[in-house]
């Protein structure tokens, strides 16, 4: 049976005063792949962060996860987060601490205490992103690529039920992108669930899937034609 993560009816985003999106429908099952296209200032960093609890929904209805976006209080975002992975163009990693110290302090301030338990979690995710060696390194020490696939790592370290990544390969050349995306491809495959902004068609051609886009303040489904 199918299992809902994600559902928006007629949710209208707004950006202070400005409405962005209106009237929003979709919904997302678990172990989809979903892509969220769209020009420049379209409204698909709005779209995100309705979803993570950063921008109010006020008008329409909205779950994320089990949570009510419409009711959730301001206490209860920290434990949606907890239950989504986010991933950001630029990475976002602390530069102060190595790799393991940044999984670390996500793990504990998620309230994993045993020290045990959050060594085999920091070398699972790392595993998973093919970075297993490089948890004594500094993110300075790393390429972009290699950063972003650290930023997976991190988004999956509580298990979460929906992953967002907002262009994830948007600050990555080409050849970097297509090594990111088979790291997201792979743990969709292995069930995650991936919510993806990007604009970056080329990997959309290459890894076809069920593609939504903003624009003129709607957002609709679109049909990949093969050329
Ligand atoms: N913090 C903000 N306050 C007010 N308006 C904002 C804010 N952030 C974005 N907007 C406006 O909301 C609209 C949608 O922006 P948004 O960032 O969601 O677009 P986007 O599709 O993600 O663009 P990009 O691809 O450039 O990231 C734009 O008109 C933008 O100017």
């Amino acid at each position: 049976m199918s299992e809902t993560v994600l559902q928006l009816k007629d949710a209208m985003i707004y950006q202070g005063n400005n409405l962005v999106l209106s009237k929003v429908n979709f919904e997302m099952q678990k172990g989809d792949f979903v892509y969220l296209i769209g020009k420049t200032g379209s409204g698909k960093s709005s779209f995100m962060k309705t979803l993570y609890g950063d921008l109010e929904l006020n008008e329409g209805e909205g779950t994320v996860v089990d949570f009510n976006l419409r009711t959730m209080k301001e206490n209860d975002i920290p434990f949606l987060r907890r239950k989504l992975g986010i991933v950001f163009q630029d990475f976002k990693l602390l530069p102060d601490r190595t790799i393991n110290g940044n999984l670390e302090f996500v793990l504990k301030a998620t309230g994993w205490q045993d020290k045990d338990n959050i060594n085999e979690r920091i070398e699972t995710v790392l595993d998973k992103v093919g970075m297993k060696t490089t948890g004594f390194k500094y993110p300075h020490e790393l390429s972009g690529g290699e950063q972003q696939r650290i930023a997976i790592a991190r988004a999956l370290l509580n298990d979460p039920e929906l992953i967002l990544a907002d262009e994830p390969t948007g600050n990555l050349d080409p050849q970097t992108s297509i090594e990111v995306m088979e790291v997201l491809q792979d743990i969709n495959k292995n069930g995650n669930t991936i919510l993806m902004a990007t604009h970056d068609y080329a990997l959309l051609l290459k890894y076809p899937s069920k593609t939504l886009k903003c624009d003129e303040n709607k957002v609709f489904e679109v049909v990949q034609r093969k050329s």
